[in-house]
């Protein structure tokens, strides 16, 4: 018997078609965004954060995710959230939201306060502690227990780089794909966190003491870590914390990890490196299974805990254990090591006995590489590439030319070098100063715009002359501090952009008139006394670096 179809019948057809396409075409651009969250994070990041991530449905441009913790939706959204929802657009452009739902709820019905959009980059707030429920869930992270190994380490090459590096200051040279192709370091280390334990945060296996260079502005830090590093168990730690800050890029955590492979490798002391985030994962995961007391003991049994971008330390409660910690720790002669982007007196969201706490040890700041630093650091990275380019064939010129325009960080010389790198292998240009200059317009411009700030004057002064920033600030008016701020303000004034009343607001709400009186007092100054003359010279040249 022929069947035949209505009009209405057929439509529905088509439209059921159209309907399995369009579900199809969806769920394959998921398992695409899921396999490039993979490659770009590594798989413990991924493991951590995505893998229970599912997609309940995308119409309308507007995509709907859904995970079955609070706690989980509000670290996706706030670390990741970003590059989630640009992935989608390159998978459909129509995409404009990104709902993220807590699934219990989702699931039984739509709760609109379950749901919510990905908007800005806000950092974990101290509610994601609070949402934070006591339900019990088989998450590995809740139940730690403490390897005795070296630094418990999982193989991602490429995670550490990646790991939040979302809410980092973004590298115009090293976030290319090219880049992590030509990765001028070995195979990365195999995971020691078989036995299930406590495991830390990746270690990456570029990151040793060996290949760290030592320059002016590091060689303090550099000693100290060797120190801590080569410490037997036991021994009573000379500085405790060590505490190492330093702007984006400049080897913070360069340093840290190579303390934590070389002092791990022996496997006679408990060593454990963790990123401040993943402190506070892990602690919330511990929290949620009921399990911060198993959590804390844990803690207690380690020789040497590294704790990494301490300034992503948020919540009341995270910071009283991690405070907690620190104090058993420190009294019970087990080395911590801490890095952050400043000092412990500036981390002003920290609790301030935690503040007191780091400050109490040795603190050192790693300075901008200078220009000897640089070329060492250029050259060290075309020499690791040639091990695996044999044929690779870098003039002195090159080197100097890359040493002198990238003047950023470290992380900008490394993209610099893989870039020349992969220019040559990929199109078989030798290397070159000419084509240096092309390929690396874009980091030159930031050299270019880069500008000395307000900022920097007022430490580079208060450094020098022994005061405070702020008594720079400050509206005392003992010679001491007198003298110091009006050479601050004569700085701000010759080496930046800012107008009068612009430098008055900075230095304590003054008027331009105090800021012109101490322009020209300077000025003078330096012409009739030869010593103003030659510091302002010295200030001038520290800030030029
Ligand atoms: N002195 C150095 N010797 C060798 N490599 C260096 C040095 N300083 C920085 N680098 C390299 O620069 C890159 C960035 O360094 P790192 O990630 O340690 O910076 P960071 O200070 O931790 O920055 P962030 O604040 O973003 O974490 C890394 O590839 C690192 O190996």
């Amino acid at each position: 018997m022929e069947t035949t179809m209505s009009t209405a019948q057929q439509t529905a057809s088509v439209a059921t078609r159209i309907d399995s396409a369009s579900a199809d075409r969806t769920d394959s651009g998921w398992s695409r965004v899921r396999s490039r969250l993979k490659s770009e994070y590594g798989d413990d990041v991924f493991s951590s954060w995505f893998a229970r991530v599912d997609l309940e449905s995308c119409a309308n441009g507007i995509v709907h995710l859904s995970v079955p913790t609070r706690f989980l939706k509000q670290w996706i959204q706030s670390y990741y959230g970003d590059r989630l929802m640009a992935l989608w657009q390159e998978e459909s452009p129509d995409v404009r939201r990104l709902d993220i739902s807590v699934r219990s709820a989702a699931r039984v019905r739509m709760v609109p306060e379950a749901q919510s959009t990905v908007a800005n980059n806000s950092r974990a707030p101290e509610s994601a502690l609070r949402a934070a429920a006591p339900a019990a869930r088989g998450d590995a992270a809740a139940t730690p227990r403490v390897v005795s190994t070296p630094a418990a380490v999982t193989p991602l090459p490429q995670a550490d780089s990646a790991r939040s590096r979302s809410h980092r200051t973004a590298s115009p040279a090293a976030g290319g794909q090219t880049t992590a192709k030509v990765h001028p370091f070995t195979a990365p280390r195999s995971s020691e966190g078989a036995e299930g334990g406590f495991v830390g945060s990746p270690l990456d296996p570029r990151f040793t003491l060996a290949t760290f260079v030592e320059g002016r502005s590091n060689a303090l830090a550099l000693a100290a870590a060797r120190q801590v590093a080569g410490a037997r168990a036991g021994e009573v730690a000379a500085f405790n914390p060590l505490f190492i800050h330093a702007p984006v890029g400049y080897g913070k955590t360069h340093l840290l990890q190579a303390i934590a492979a070389e002092a791990g490798a022996g496997g006679h002391r408990r060593v454990l490196y963790l990123t401040a985030e993943h402190f506070v994962f892990r602690f919330v995961a511990a929290l949620q299974a009921q399990a911060a007391l198993a959590f804390k003991e844990n803690l207690r049994g380690i020789d040497l805990l590294l704790i990494d971008d301490l300034q992503f330390l948020h919540g009341d409660r995270t910071q009283e254990e991690f405070c907690h910690i620190l104090n058993v720790l420190i009294d019970g002669a087990r080395q911590v090591v801490i890095a952050a982007d400043r000092p412990p007196s500036e981390l002003s969201t920290l609790d301030p006995r935690v503040r007191s706490r780091l400050g109490g040890g040795l603190t050192v700041e790693i300075g901008s590489p200078d220009a000897d630093l640089r070329r060492a650091v250029v050259a060290q990275r075309f020499a690791i590439q040639a091990q695996t380019y044999p044929g690779l064939s870098v003039p002195e010129a090159v080197i100097d030319f890359v040493a002198r325009a990238v003047v950023t960080n470290g992380r900008d010389l490394d993209g610099a070098v893989n870039r020349l790198v992969a220019h040559n292998q990929l199109t078989g240009a030798p290397i070159t100063v000419e084509m240096a200059e092309t390929a690396l317009r874009d980091l030159v411009k930031a050299r270019e715009a880069r500008r000395v700030r307000i900022e920097d004057i007022q430490r580079v002064v208060s450094r020098h002359y022994n005061v405070s920033k702020a008594d720079l600030i400050s509206a005392r008016r003992t010679q001491a501090i007198v003298r110091p701020r009006q050479i601050a303000m004569y700085l701000a004034k010759t080496m930046t952009p800012r107008s009068l009343p612009e430098i008055g607001r900075q230095f304590g709400g003054r008027d331009h008139t105090t800021v012109l009186h101490a322009v020209r007092k300077i000025e003078e100054l330096s012409r009739t006394d030869a010593r103003t003359g030659e510091e302002i010279e010295a200030l001038k040249r520290l800030l030029d670096d």
